[in-house]
């Protein structure tokens, strides 16, 4: 049977459009080999869009996003469009986009895979067998509490942001957090500050409630500072880590460097389940435009391309194709090609080019 998805794919700028090039190649093998065919939009978004419509994301690229069954988008910004007003940004495009399609549950996953243990600045028994989620709450908290800006008052400046969650928004994220420590440890971390901070007491009271309907999940709470240590001391220690927007922001980049490289980790970004059950989702590497090595098939696309392997098992149900995709990506790694990033000694230094190729000669090898 042939299964047809509906794909927006938003390159964006900087690497985007070159690590989401080495995913086309993916999609158009799983058209010709596993007969499922991607339709597939391109859009723009970030800089691409400010260019082109004076806009970091326009409302026709937002309807083609809640119009198609998934979006993929490379990343945003770079100092092209740095010094613009903050409103038209391209940051803003990005956050518009997940606040709009109402994508609050943010998949942060950080594996380690075997051949990239080395590749990590820690040490090799800290990070070995290292398989951790980190959910971050995404459209709430201190990125778009209101009131937010500069102002001056009595000849002073100040810049100020609110950091605001309400019951609802927490349960529904603690919510995914118990599901998903269900399906795999059944332990789950949450992230806050309440020892300072008013919002997160209020966090920490709602996950508390909602863990009485989750009894065999062991839960803890762990204060951020000592999260970021920990993450970094004894990552092993934790399996669902579930916290805020902006601590997710910070912890899933730390998370990213016990992997060997922000390169290697993707996301997925949920909304809420509707009557038939499926959900709104956005998929998108943890990683920015890298403006520092655009433009020279340097990238790693591999944070793309597990995106995109996360894309097929949790929009499309295609939970095979998705680990074969993985199981590609591991060999890949196996046979020691390494793209700049995770280069250790011994390896081969390929581009972001030839890293998709290879990609693709795994892939061909295993079906
Ligand atoms: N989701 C997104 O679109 C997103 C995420 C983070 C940052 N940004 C934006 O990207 C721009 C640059 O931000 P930054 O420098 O703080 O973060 P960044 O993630 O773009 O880069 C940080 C460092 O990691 C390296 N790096 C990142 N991705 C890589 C990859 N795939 N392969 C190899 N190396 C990689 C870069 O070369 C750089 O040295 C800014 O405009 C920022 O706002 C966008
Ligand atoms: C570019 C920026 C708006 C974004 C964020 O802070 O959410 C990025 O850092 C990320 O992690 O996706
Ligand atoms: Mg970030």
């Amino acid at each position: 049977m042939t299964i047809t998805k509906k794909v927006l794919m938003l390159p964006g700028d900087g690497i985007g459009p070159e690590v989401m090039r080495q995913v086309q190649r993916v999609m158009d093998w799983m058209a010709k080999k596993r007969d499922i065919n991607f339709d597939v939009t391109e859009g723009l978004i970030g800089g691409a869009s400010i260019d082109a419509h004076n806009n970091p994301l326009t409302d026709e690229t937002l309807a083609d996003a809640m119009a198609a069954d998934a979006v993929l988008l490379g990343a945003v910004g770079g100092p092209k469009w740095d010094n613009l007003p903050f409103d038209i940004k391209p940051e803003r495009g990005l956050l518009k986009i997940r606040k709009e399609m109402g994508l609050f549950a943010n998949l942060r996953p950080a594996l380690v895979f075997d051949a990239l243990v080395g590749a990590s600045t820690l040490k090799e028994d800290v990070v070995k067998g290292l398989d951790i989620m980190i959910l971050r709450e995404l459209t709430g908290g201190i990125y778009f509490g209101q009131p937010r800006g500069i102002e001056e008052r009595d000849g002073v400046r100040f810049g100020f942001n609110t950091l605001v969650y309400s019951e609802p928004e927490i349960e529904r994220i603690a919510r995914v957090a118990f599901d998903m420590a269900m399906k795999r440890n059944k332990r789950l971390c949450s992230v806050d500050k309440a020892n300072v901070l008013e919002s997160t007491v209020l966090w920490r009271e709602v996950v508390e409630r909602v863990a009485k309907d989750f009894p065999e999940v062991d839960v803890s709470h762990m204060y951020v500072d000592n999260a970021s240590m920990q993450l970094v001391r004894n990552p092993k220690q934790f399996d669902v880590m579930v916290t805020t927007n902006m601590f997710g922001d910070i912890l899933s980049d730390c998370a990213a460097m016990l992997t060997g490289s922000l390169g290697m980790l993707p996301s997925a970004s949920l909304g809420a389940a509707d009557e038939t059950g499926a959900r709104k989702a956005l998929y998108e590497p943890v990683h920015g435009s890298a403006p520092d090595i655009a433009g020279q098939d340097l990238a790693n696309p591999l944070a793309t391309l597990l995106s995109f392997a996360m894309m097929l098992r949790y929009s499309f149900d295609l939970g095979d194709d998705a680990t074969l995709i993985e199981t590609a990506v591991q060999n890949v790694l196996k046979g020691g090609l390494r793209t700049a990033d995770i280069m250790q000694p011994g390896m081969a230094k390929v581009s972001t080019t030839v890293m998709g190729e290879s990609v693709i000669n795994e892939l061909n090898k295993l079906v």
